[in-house]
């Protein structure tokens, strides 16, 4: 029976969702070279906005990310290294952390606009560099005075570890009274819970209270208490015309901080003499000034806090798991250790798939070759016959290496690692490192490349990697050209034409951000614990993406096989020629009997050349093309529509929007490459 469903009462999600615009408003802060930067880039989008603090030159970033069904939307913030006695930039970046885009009675006398053109934060990130853990810890003192909830990102714990500083983090976060994460974020480690940690924290919007000054100095606090909040009339005048924790305003003035005692000054004149008086009279008691006493026990609560939770210790021994992270994760070697990923990918394409290819679908084709049918249901049958042996060669030799490889790297926790390394370059055109490893998938074939990016990015991002995937030449288009490039070429012109695809690839990535300009959230990208692989998820991983994408491919591939196949038998291929001529004659002056191999290349694209051969009659092309004609006809070969299956899987990928799209877009960057090529070749040869 099947499953009747109540419609009438919605869905209730038992948990806060943080989308739209109820999104998370989150700000990074922390001391100079804590790591902001490199925490926000980790898990920023590819674009993502800056913008000056009003009236000054220092920059805040900010873009929005999404983790899981929740969406936050991060800032970050000039270095702070103090919350007293700020000027400036730093001081409009506290306005920000206090305001938001809001200007309290006391702040609306100021020219400029409020600092930032957002609210403000939710919720901060204290960004500590644990090495240095002592001197970072005021700042959290003072940030718990500001009635936000905040989680410690305690950053760098690598460099602490060198040093042999051991935090017990466990007593840091029982002692400050807020979540604190270790992190490493240069490797990423520790970014996926931070950023779960703060989505929890704020899910159950529990604000720290200020931890106590110390006891010596709390009849000062109650006495400026008394005079700011005395009265109800006193309390909600300093309420409404600062719109600030009293504790961090109590604070601020038992500091004398400038800018806070300056808007006293101007909007509460009756308190100044009260607040002068504690001042002097705390001056003669104390032996030195109520300021100066009160920043003094701050750092002696910061030194003793870390003195309990700290411990120096030898460095310990290297761990496989910091061996590894320095052949993949390290700043400057980790790149090595995704280029010899890269090279093991090359390896694959170029040698273990070809060496499959050549033992199953090459075997398969010269064995039906022989089949030569002479009816329509024979042909029908000869068709279908081919597309099934092209879908055998790229499901054998391309398809599962390449994807049991993707499953492998994955498994085994490389991947992310190699995803995390090229990011930055990867920005540079638009897109997430994440799509690093399909991209180079793509050199064997285009469809699980593509199809691989369904499980690593979204919307824009997923729809960018894929178009761009479809110019990455797959093996079937690169044999084509090492074919006849290095026959006729040479290995400077395969090398140009390569060289040229590349450009492409680069020049189109900053094209398609510009025409999907949408700011795509930033992702958090998971570093996972080195595992080994387990045979079973690894094979049935592979064996899951495989089978899901040949559902797509081989109606497509079969039914494309005939509508070729009957549309040669009936005599079409003139037809095809001369409707063609436009293309290949006067666009690509190439001979118009090459229509029809171009056309048989969405096929699969190494059935053109045996197809050139064919039309033309011989191997050897020289005779009837140029060096500039088989230039021209490379080029276009190159970028020219995706084959049959790779339309498929984009299809299912990113839709028939965009897969149309592709289809178009490649003719036009095959037809203009190939056309300026053209053009260029022939207007310089006569110098040669
Ligand atoms: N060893 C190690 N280095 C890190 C880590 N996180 C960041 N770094 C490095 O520390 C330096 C400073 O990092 P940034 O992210 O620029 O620091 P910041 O807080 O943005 O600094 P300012 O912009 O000056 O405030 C950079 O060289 C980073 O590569 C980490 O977890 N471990
Ligand atoms: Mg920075």
């Amino acid at each position: 029976m099947p499953q009747v469903f109540d419609t009438t009462h919605p869905l209730t999600f038992h948990r806060r969702l943080y989308r739209g615009d109820s999104r998370l408003r989150v700000a990074l802060v922390g001391q100079h070279n804590s790591g902001k930067s490199t925490i926000f880039q980790a898990v920023a989008s590819t674009h993502y906005r800056t913008g000056k603090l009003s009236g000054t030159n220092k920059s805040y970033a900010e873009c929005p990310v999404q983790i899981g069904a929740d969406e936050m939307h991060l800032v970050e913030l000039p270095a702070l290294h103090s919350l007293r006695g700020l000027t400036g930039a730093d001081l409009e970046a506290m306005k920000y952390l206090l305001w938001g885009d809001e200007r309290p009675l006391v702040s609306r006398h100021e020219q400029h606009d409020p600092p930032a053109p957002f609210p403000r934060p939710d919720i901060l990130i204290h960004v500590i560099d644990a090495s240095v853990l002592g001197r970072s810890l005021e700042l959290t003192l003072e940030l718990l005075e500001l009635g936000l909830p905040v989680v410690v990102a305690l950053n760098m714990m690598d460099e602490a570890r060198r040093k042999g500083v051991v935090i017990d983090v466990e007593a840091l976060s029982a002692r400050l009274g807020i979540p604190v994460i270790p992190t490493v974020a240069l490797k990423g480690h520790g970014l996926a819970t931070l950023f779960d940690q703060v989505l929890s924290t704020a899910r159950q919007a529990i604000c720290p209270l200020p931890q106590p000054i110390g006891l010596p100095l709390q009849p000062w606090l109650q006495q400026m208490r008394h005079i700011l909040y005395g009265s109800d009339a006193c309390a909600e005048h300093t309420r409404t015309a600062f719109n600030l924790p009293a504790d961090f305003l109590l604070m601020q003035l038992l500091e004398q901080d400038p800018y806070l005692g300056r808007e006293v000054a101007s909007h509460c004149p009756d308190l100044l003499p009260a607040i002068e008086a504690l001042h002097k009279t705390a001056a003669s008691e104390l032996s030195r000034p109520l300021a100066t006493e009160v920043e003094a026990d701050r750092h002696q609560r910061a030194i003793s806090m870390f003195e309990s939770v700290a411990t120096i210790m030898h460095r310990p021994a290297t761990t496989t798991e910091e061996r590894l992270d320095m052949f993949f994760l390290h700043p400057r070697w980790g790149l090595f250790g995704s280029l010899a990923v890269f090279a093991a990918i090359l390896f694959l394409v170029f040698e273990v798939s070809a060496t499959l290819d050549a033992l199953s679908a090459a075997r398969l084709a010269t064995w039906i070759s022989a089949w030569q049918p002479e009816t329509a249901t024979g042909i029908i049958g000869r068709a279908v016959a081919d597309g099934l042996i092209g879908l055998i060669g790229i499901v054998i030799p391309y398809m599962l290496p390449l994807v049991l490889m993707l499953v492998l790297l994955e498994e085994t926790g490389i991947m992310q690692r190699i995803a995390f390394v090229v990011d930055r370059f990867f920005h540079a055109v638009g897109l997430h490192g994440k799509v690093a490893v399909p991209f180079l998938l793509g050199l064997g074939c285009n469809v699980p490349a593509i199809a691989a990016t369904r499980s690593l990015c979204h919307g824009r991002d997923r729809v960018i990697a894929s178009l761009l995937i479809t110019f990455v030449p797959c093996s079937a288009r690169s044999a084509v050209v090492l074919a006849l490039g290095a026959k006729y070429l040479g290995a400077a012109g395969v090398f140009a034409l390569f060289l040229l695809n590349l450009l492409i690839i680069a020049l189109l990535g900053r094209l398609l951000s510009h025409r999907y300009p949408e700011l795509s959230p930033g992702i958090i990208q998971e570093i996972p614990a080195y595992a080994w692989p387990r045979w079973h998820p690894l094979l049935a991983g592979t064996w899951q993406r495989t089978s899901d994408i040949l559902t797509i491919v081989t109606p497509l591939l079969v039914a494309g096989s005939i509508i070729l196949a009957l549309m040669q038998f009936a005599g079409m291929d003139q037809w095809i020629n001369t409707l063609l001529t436009p293309v290949t004659g006067w666009m690509l002056g190439l001979p118009v009997a090459m229509g029809v191999p171009i056309l048989f290349g969405v096929l699969r694209k190494e059935l053109s050349l045996a197809m050139i051969y064919q039309a033309l009659g011989t191997f050897e092309i020289t005779p009837l093309l140029d060096h500039i004609q088989i230039t021209t006809f490379l080029v276009f070969l190159l970028f020219y529509i995706p084959c049959v299956s790779t339309f498929a899987v984009m299809l299912k990928v990113i839709g028939r929007k965009e897969a149309l799209f592709s289809i178009i877009l490649s003719i036009g960057v095959a037809l203009i490459a190939a056309t300026c090529v053209r053009m260029l070749l022939t207007l310089s040869s006569p110098l040669f």
